[in-house]
């Protein structure tokens, strides 16, 4: 290293989007892994909306790897961020920017510690993929700071390591997440089915029921289905995989009518099996219901679907409108069934 020991800090930032699965993924066959049991499909949000903005730095000065969260010390600990960082340390490539006289070879890596703060711009935790967002930006931004050369699909396979859903985050457009058959995980990563320009039309509208934090996360509420759900079994088996066929048709022919129904059937199998779990888990309340009657209804009198509605794991509902009219009708709809409270205009 050419400048003086602990002189120089060299930074990246990067932001990347939540994304939005229409097939869900929801079972693991390797808990350390991240391995699904199923393939899943997404649509990857605009990143000027809810997304994830991560700045890392690295100095001969930092003693220890740190991370702060919306401001927050958080601990990096855990198995999932220590996967991501060393599978990134691994690939790291040799840096020099002659101006700053700083030189870091291939094995200086392992040595240099990290400064990562990051910042979700919607609520953390709430069921609204803030870790598919969070640890598709760790991956990518470390990537861009070590120099890492690999593709998007590598990436994505160590983004996997952080958070399942992760892995579907570093594409735009419509992405799946192949769940790959091998053990070691190599061929469990994301391909990008149709980019951002490809459907145009479609206008997602998020309504967001309850901000708070939810009782069970995705990754406990997930186990106890592999562990106790009689119908996950045939969901992963024997609906999914043609499900996931009949979504790419719909991506690629841009078939509202059947992504809609795929998409509406398929996050109610999805609360389904959270039912079928023993004890159950209720993601869904009454709004949530009564936000799926409203769709239902709309849809059945126009006699075609107009939105497609999806839940993840909370109450927030996941609207798709088949194009801008239809989206603005939604909205009307939205705030006439469900007018907005004194308490949500003062905030
Ligand atoms: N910006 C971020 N950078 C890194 N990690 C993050 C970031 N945001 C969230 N996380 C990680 O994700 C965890 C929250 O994930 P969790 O699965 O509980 O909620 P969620 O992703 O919002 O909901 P869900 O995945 O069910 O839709 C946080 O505790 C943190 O470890
Ligand atoms: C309902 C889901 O949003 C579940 C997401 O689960 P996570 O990716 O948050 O789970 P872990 O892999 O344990 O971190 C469906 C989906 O995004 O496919």
């Amino acid at each position: 290293m050419a400048a003086p020991e602990g002189q120089w800090v060299l930074m990246a930032t990067g932001r990347s989007p939540t994304n939005i699965a229409v097939i869900k993924y929801w079972g693991k066959r390797d808990e350390a892994l991240i391995l699904p049991v199923n393939d899943s499909i997404s649509v990857t949000l605009d990143p000027g909306h809810l997304s994830a903005t991560t700045t890392v730095a690295v100095s001969p000065s930092f003693p220890s790897d740190r991370m702060w969260l919306n401001g927050k010390e958080i601990s990096l600990s855990g198995g999932r961020f220590q996967s991501c960082l060393r599978e990134i340390r691994k690939r790291a490539c040799e840096f020099e920017d002659e101006k700053k006289g700083i030189k870091i070879k291939k094995e200086d890596w392992e040595k240099l510690h990290v400064h990562i703060a990051s910042y979700n711009n919607f609520p953390t935790a709430a069921g609204l993929a803030s870790s598919a967002a969070g640890f598709a930006c760790l991956v990518f931004t470390l990537g861009k700071l070590m120099n890492v050369k690999e593709d998007y699909g590598e990436l994505s396979s160590i983004a996997r390591q952080g958070s399942g859903s992760a892995c579907r985050s570093l594409y735009g457009g419509f992405v799946k997440w192949c769940m790959g058959k091998k053990d070691d995980g190599s061929d469990s990563l994301a391909v990008q089915l149709a980019d951002e320009t490809h459907w145009n039309d479609l206008v997602i509208i998020i309504a967001v029921v309850s901000s708070k934090q939810k009782e069970t996360s995705s990754t406990s509420g997930m186990r106890d289905t592999v562990e106790t759900s009689p119908l996950l079994q045939y969901r992963a088996q024997t609906v999914v995989p043609s499900r996931v066929l009949k979504m790419e048709e719909a991506i690629k022919n841009q078939d509202f009518e059947s992504f809609a129904k795929l998409t509406c059937a398929d996050s109610n199998q999805f609360h389904a099996v959270c039912l079928d779990t023993s004890p159950p888990i209720f993601y869904m309340n009454d709004t949530s219901h009564r936000i799926i009657s409203l769709v239902e209804k709309w849809n059945q009198s126009e006699g075609t679907p107009q939105v497609a509605y999806t839940f993840d794991a909370g109450p927030n509902a996941v609207l798709i409108a088949r194009n801008r009219k239809t989206a603005a009708v939604l909205l009307q709809k939205l705030l006439y069934y469900f007018p907005p409270q004194d308490k949500d205009l003062s905030r």
